[in-house]
């Protein structure tokens, strides 16, 4: 952590209104892991009925009893493989006997690794875009048909990433996909509201989990450099994300579709500053270039 991080701590307590999500069901893809079991929590808390979906039932059915064992409501656990089409079909069916069809849907199932592109097989490029961009597009498109034929509104989030927007090297076909995520959540917003759906995306910056720092900086050799382009001086923490995820996808934000919000203690723009590395010059180097530019004379 850098020491201007004193002046950003997290508030990691849950910020909506006790009862928030009560007589909801949320229904949230990678639920079972990372930021989607923060997500789970908060939501659980606030008094929502969760169902939590990815491939490992063990990891999902352990998740969903210490959420639910610590708020009291039911946490659902199915099994699916977002990358399988007939499997979403299913797992919606199962929700739908369990729960009802979901007020609120979390699209945060995701696959990832740093590699160079000449090092990628084309299994390698199906497997990530696979999991993220036809996962999200599977999942969204069999819930919307099938609430739209109930008449029945819903909030969808999209979890992106911040290079999404920029692209970025060595994760090309997470970047790739990310941005075909966001592309598919802003054309549904402009075209389904009629059906009572919004549609909005949250762009995290880093925040240690294990499934994304294990598979991006393998080694740890790439966190302090990171950190220090963090103008907050800080990695995220999973409770600030579930905080935004859940006001978006709450009645305070019904007004709230096709947004793009991105949650990284400002690491994009510090990217992005042609000029951000002046932060290094010193009050007496200042001196000197004031000087010499005030020197200057002529073109
Ligand atoms: C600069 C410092 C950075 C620090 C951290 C920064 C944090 C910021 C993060 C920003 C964005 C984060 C985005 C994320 O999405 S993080 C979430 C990450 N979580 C996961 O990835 C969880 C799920 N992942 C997995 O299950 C696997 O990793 C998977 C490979 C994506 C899928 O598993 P599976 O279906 O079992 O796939 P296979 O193992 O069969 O592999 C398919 C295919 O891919 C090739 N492959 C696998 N790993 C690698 C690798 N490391 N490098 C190159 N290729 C790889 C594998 O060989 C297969 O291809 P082939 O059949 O041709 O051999
Ligand atoms: N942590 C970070 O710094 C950042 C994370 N993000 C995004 O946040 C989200 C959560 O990532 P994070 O919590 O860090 O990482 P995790 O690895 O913990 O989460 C990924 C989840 O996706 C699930 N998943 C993977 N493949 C499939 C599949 N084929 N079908 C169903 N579920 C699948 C995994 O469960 P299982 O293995 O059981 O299938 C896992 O629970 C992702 O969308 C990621 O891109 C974005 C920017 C930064």
């Amino acid at each position: 952590q850098l020491v201007q991080s004193t002046f950003f701590p997290p508030a990691e307590g849950v910020m909506l209104p006790t009862g928030s999500f009560s007589n909801r069901v949320a229904f949230i893809t990678g639920g079972g892991t990372g930021l989607g079991r923060a997500m789970t929590s908060t939501l659980s808390q606030l008094g929502a009925q969760c169902v939590i979906a990815s491939r490992k039932l063990d990891v999902l059915q352990q998740t969903a009893e210490e959420i639910s064992s610590q708020t009291g409501n039911k946490v659902h656990a199915v099994e699916c493989d977002v990358r399988d089409p007939q499997a979403v079909a299913r797992c919606v069916e199962r929700m739908e006997t369990l729960t009802g069809l979901p007020d609120v849907i979390i699209n945060n199932a995701a696959g990832n690794f740093v590699c160079p592109s000449e090092r990628l097989s084309p299994n390698a490029w199906r497997s990530i875009t696979d999991i993220v961009l036809n996962g999200t597009a599977f999942v969204t498109l069999e819930l919307g048909k099938r609430l739209i034929q109930s008449r029945k509104g819903a909030s969808f989030l999209a979890i992106t990433t911040i290079y999404a927007e920029s692209g970025s090297g060595f994760v090309v076909p997470s970047a790739s996909a990310k941005a075909g995520v966001e592309a598919l959540y802003k054309s549904l917003a402009a075209e389904w509201g009629r059906y009572g759906h919004r549609f909005n995306i949250i762009q995290p910056g880093p925040i240690r989990t294990k499934g994304a720092f294990s598979r991006l900086d393998p080694t740890g050799a790439f966190e302090k450099a990171m950190i220090s382009r963090i103008p907050t001086g800080r990695l995220g923490k999973p409770a600030e994300i579930a905080n935004l995820a859940a006001f978006v996808s709450s009645d305070y934000a019904t007004w709230m579709s096709g947004a793009v919000i991105r949650l990284d203690g400002g690491e994009y723009v510090s990217m992005a500053g042609e000029f951000n590395e002046l932060r290094r010059v010193t009050p007496d180097q200042w001196k000197m270039m004031e000087a010499m530019i005030r020197n200057t004379r002529g073109s």
